[in-house]
């Protein structure tokens, strides 16, 4: 407990410092639960009120954890018990410092806040404090899954303990929990492995494919493409500049030839498929289909895909075409209102709504209900393997939820699953030395996908508008970025 309370009293000053503020003299109110997380919370305190900081502990529970109320107390630390009586004073006089740490509840929470810490929560996040730090988790958000039980105050900074929770890297949670910084206490090596895996920068230098010298078009992959229609012209326009620009040998485009002419007018490096389809590694079927040529050519290429056991990007309008059981290297890439129709199909009667405060529960049994990896889009991604693993990628921005952004990401996905089906997805090869294993790897082919398209939109963004058109001009620059880790 003091190596979480040094941990997150440390990034309490270091935040101070990043915005020009003295420690001294600056104010901090911890709201302490009853529980271990108060106890975090209130020895933090006590050690900022030892480096100068005027502390207010504020006891949503009456009771608090006994030795971090008498350290607090000992600190000189004024304390504060919540009651029915005092919620609105509190809630003005805590918004005003300049720092809250919100140590109400953690792991060991049972639902949200309720009483006087809800209202004080809720009165909270109304006036905006200038800075809140969560303990551990914020109060309300549930660590295992981010699931939220409302109100939950909004931390810019949460400092966590051991490794970061799976409510911290999937919505609603992660969007209430602002940077996560993870504190190491000394019991890592006997906590289970973590439920989200997020692949670093680092990570995506060892997994992105690399021709090697002899490389030649078709060992480096074909991507074939079934996108756009008269209506949609712009999906296949899209996905396969994005395609094309993330790597492949070749792409190969299907599709009515009034699209195709413009297919090709933007990206002269793809070849068009007027009728039987030559040979490719993977799939990209679904971004902008309408009409029954279109969702023909989608279905033909998926039987293709079944039969001949390649990947498929399914996308959109394609992922009502799925069979009942997919194949395990087949990649679903559903937004959540697509998810809920996707788990309509299997019997699972939800709404929008549901899937996006649930989103890790969703994706992974929409996974487990299909065969195949399913990637939910949104400002975190989510990637489920049928196996169970699941990772989480969050590498762009809100400017990123553009039209045609999801068309781009198709592309991208389309061409890394045709590089690595042509170059394999080995037993001893890059995954395998990050602890990946067989059976999870075309989840982590996603997950590279996701962080290549948001690293690319947060570059095209910077932090302003930005179109789909140039969030695919900017992965070979990323690719780029990405590879000067590989040394680091
Ligand atoms: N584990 C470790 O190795 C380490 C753990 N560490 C820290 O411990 C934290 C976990 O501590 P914890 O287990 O004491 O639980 P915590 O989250 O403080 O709250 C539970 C308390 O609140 C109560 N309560 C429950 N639900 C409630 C509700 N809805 N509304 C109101 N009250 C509610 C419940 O009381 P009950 O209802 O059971 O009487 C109980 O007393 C963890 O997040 C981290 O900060 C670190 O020090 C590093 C090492
Ligand atoms: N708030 C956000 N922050 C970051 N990325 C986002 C956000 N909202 C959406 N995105 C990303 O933008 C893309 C949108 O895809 P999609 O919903 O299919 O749009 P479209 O069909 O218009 O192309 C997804 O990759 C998604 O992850
Ligand atoms: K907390």
């Amino acid at each position: 407990m003091q190596r979480a309370a040094h941990g997150l009293a440390n990034a309490v000053v270091r935040e101070l410092r990043a915005d020009g503020r003295r420690i001294y003299g600056s104010s901090v109110t911890v709201l302490a639960g009853k529980g271990n997380n108060g106890g975090d919370g209130l020895f933090a305190a006590a050690m900022l009120a030892r480096r100068g900081m005027r502390t207010t502990a504020v006891l949503t529970a009456g009771s608090a954890h006994p030795d971090a109320l008498a350290a607090f107390r000992a600190a000189g630390g004024r304390v504060q018990p919540l009651d029915d009586a005092n919620v609105e004073e509190l809630a003005v006089a805590t918004a005003g410092d300049d720092v809250v740490i919100d140590a109400i509840l953690g792991t060991g929470a049972r639902g949200g806040l309720n009483g006087p810490a809800a209202e004080l929560v809720a009165a909270l996040q109304e006036l905006h404090p200038a800075l809140v730090v969560a303990c551990d988790v914020p109060s309300g958000v549930d660590a295992d899954t981010g699931e939220t039980h409302w109100p939950v105050l909004t931390a810019r900074l949460t400092v966590t303990f051991g490794g970061a929770k799976a409510g911290l890297l999937a919505d609603p949670g992660e969007g209430c929990s602002g940077r996560v910084h993870v504190v190491q206490i000394g019991i890592e090596d006997h906590l289970p492995s973590p439920a989200l895996r997020r692949l670093t920068v680092h990570d995506l230098a060892k997994l992105l494919p690399h021709p090697g010298r002899r490389a030649q078009k078709y060992t480096r992959g074909v991507v074939g493409v079934v996108a756009g229609s008269a209506r949609y012209t712009g999906a296949a326009a899209l996905s396969v500049e994005a395609a094309s620009v993330s790597g492949p040998g070749m792409v190969r485009y299907l599709g009515p030839e009034t699209v195709a002419r413009q297919v090709l007018a933007r990206t002269p490096e793809a070849i068009w498929e007027p009728d039987e389809p030559g040979r490719v590694q993977a799939w990209l079927l679904g971004p902008g289909l309408d009409g029954s040529d279109q969702l023909q050519r989608a279905k033909d290429a998926l039987q293709a895909a079944y039969d001949g056991g390649q990947p498929a990007v399914v996308d959109a309008g394609a992922l009502e075409l799925l069979p009942e059981r997919c194949p395990p290297n087949w990649i679903l890439t559903p937004h959540a209102g697509e998810l809920t129709s996707l788990l309509g199909r299997s019997e699972v009667r939800v709404t929008r709504d549901d899937v996006e405060s649930r989103t890790l529960h969703f994706v992974r049994l929409a996974a487990e209900h299909t065969g195949a990896v399913v990637l939910l889009k949104g400002a975190t991604t989510l990637i489920a393997s049928p196996s169970g693993t699941v990772f989480s990628q969050s590498d762009g921005n809100p400017w990123m939820s553009t039209a045609g952004s999801g068309d781009v990401l198709g592309g991208i996905l389309g061409a890394l699953a045709a590089s690595y089906a042509a170059s394999g997805l080995g037993d001893d090869g890059p995954f395998a030395g990050i602890g990946i294993g067989p059976e999870e790897r075309w989840a982590a082919v996603a997950a590279v996908g996701a962080s290549i398209h948001g690293m690319a939109g947060k570059a095209a963004s910077g932090a302003g508008p930005t179109t789909a058109a140039a969030i695919a001009r900017e992965v070979p620059e990323t690719f780029r970025v990405i590879h000067k880790y590989v040394s680091a």
